[in-house]
């Protein structure tokens, strides 16, 4: 009889029949989401020879759930994951430019899923455009809350937005928006409580990990108080709540001002050799060149919804593409976690099972790793780096190899499933 997860005293207790809730999702979302759970299937059956089993209990949102009931995310959808703690979940379509905003933001909103976790590394023989893919091993943290992803916007010509640029001229004496007239106008709302308990997830996971460094990307030369606030934020809860596991850039910088270079060299080497994580800071636009030159200096990063979103499709494309960059969001505190792939709806490729299902699957594993179900996992990564290797690849990898096998979404998970 399948049974819930709970959270007790911080800890989750999974029962060996958990009921799990799925959001098929929109686009692609059927054919990967049919091959991404056949192979956890499998992979559960064979690593705990059927003594362990997920009960998948489909929830709707995006169109089959307008289809069904007339709402996008229906209330119905957000008090099963609310009640059964951890879900996963294929793409939903976002219009453009009007239409209904995010339903994968308003999930990740309205459970207060804050970290968007994606990690990013190469599996061998997946093709990349880049000459050492496997140099590059970033975990993202994603603030998932806030940022401009809050969805305070008001569009050009609308009495909302006139209210909004009148009171910031007349009342706040701004004299810089160039065309007032015809500006949209979106707000940016970056706080020290969501930069910290974004930064403190990402300690956790680097110490835990052992991790060796810590960069906290941002655009604060620019955007003062929000990414600025966030730099600073980030650093000073590093110190104060860290500061036996943690040297900071702002620590060296203070030492070198009041001791010179030297000093401040000694103690970071000191530090480092002690075995302290790195905590230092890098701003977005030199980071986007820096991963693709030097991507061995980044290891755990941690950074804003936006650049999140901008650095994990740069990131994805890196090791092989967003055909196989899993991702998961999650709180930490409340034990909820939507599991869900980097990648979206794919219009194109609807109905064709044809694309990639790894993203999906991945974010399975990241699931069955965060249930402490490690041996499933396992199985079913090494199964994705033997498949890979014996270049039996769906179409997005088969482009970019020699001598592949191109099979369908469909073939792929039943290779997968094979190897397993
Ligand atoms: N979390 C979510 O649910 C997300 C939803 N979206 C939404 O998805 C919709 C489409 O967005 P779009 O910008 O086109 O981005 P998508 O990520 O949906 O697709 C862009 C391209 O990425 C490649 N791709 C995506 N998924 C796969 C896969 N599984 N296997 C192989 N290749 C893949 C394809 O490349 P190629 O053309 O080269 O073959 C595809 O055309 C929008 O409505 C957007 O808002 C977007 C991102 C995340
Ligand atoms: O919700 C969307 O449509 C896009 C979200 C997105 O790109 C992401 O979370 O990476
Ligand atoms: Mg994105």
């Amino acid at each position: 009889m399948s049974e819930k997860i709970v959270v007790e005293n911080g800890v989750l207790k999974v029962p060996n029949n958990p009921t799990i809730p799925f959001i098929i999702g929109d686009g692609i979302g059927p054919d990967i989401w049919n091959a991404a759970s056949r192979v956890i299937d499998a992979a559960v059956n064979k690593a705990y020879n059927g003594d362990k089993k997920i009960e998948w209990l489909e929830v709707l949102a995006g169109q089959k759930a307008f289809d069904n009931t007339g709402e996008w995310l229906p209330q119905e959808t957000l008090d099963k994951i609310n009640e059964y703690l951890i879900a996963i979940k294929g793409p939903l379509t976002t219009p453009i430019g009007g239409g209904i905003t995010s339903l994968n933001v308003a999930l990740r909103q309205k459970l207060d899923l804050y970290v968007c976790l994606r990690p990013v590394r190469h599996f061998d023989g997946v093709p990349s455009p880049v000459k050492r893919p496997e140099d590059v091993d970033m975990v993202i943290f994603r603030e998932n809350t806030e940022d401009i992803y809050a969805g305070i916007e008001y569009e050009a010509g609308t009495p909302e937005n006139k209210k909004i640029i009148d009171f910031l001229q007349n009342e706040m004496g701004v004299n810089k928006i160039r065309f007032p007239e015809t500006s949209g106008i979106g707000i940016k709302p970056v706080s020290k409580e969501g930069t910290e308990r974004l930064v403190r997830a990402a300690i956790e996971y680097a110490i835990k990990e052992n991790r060796p460094t810590l960069t906290l990307v941002h655009k604060g030369n620019i955007m003062k108080f929000t990414e600025g606030g966030f730099k600073k934020w980030g650093y000073a809860v590093a110190e104060a709540e860290y500061g036996d596991q943690v040297f900071t850039w702002n620590q060296y910088d203070a030492i070198k001002a009041e001791s010179g270079e030297e000093a401040a060299n000694k103690a970071q080497a000191d530090a480092l050799a002690s075995g302290k994580i790195l905590v230092k800071d890098s701003i977005a636009d030199i980071f986007l060149q820096q991963i693709l030159t030097r991507p061995k200096e980044f290891d755990v990063v941690a950074t804003m919804n936006l650049n999140g979103d901008y650095v994990s499709d740069a990131l994805a494309a890196q090791v092989g593409g967003i055909g196989i960059a899993p991702g998961a969001n999650i709180n930490y505190l409340s034990g909820h976690a939507i599991f869900e792939a980097t990648h979206g709806t794919a219009p194109k490729y609807e109905g064709q099972d044809k694309v990639n299902p790894s993203s999906v699957l991945l974010s399975g594993v990241l699931m069955l790793e965060h249930l402490g179900w490690n041996e499933a996992a396992n199985l079913i990564t090494a199964s994705v780096e033997s498949t890979i290797s014996s270049k039996v690849v769906t179409y997005d990898f088969a482009r970019l190899m020699d001598g592949a096998t191109e099979v369908k979404c469909s073939e792929f998970a039943n290779e997968l499933i094979k190897n397993l």
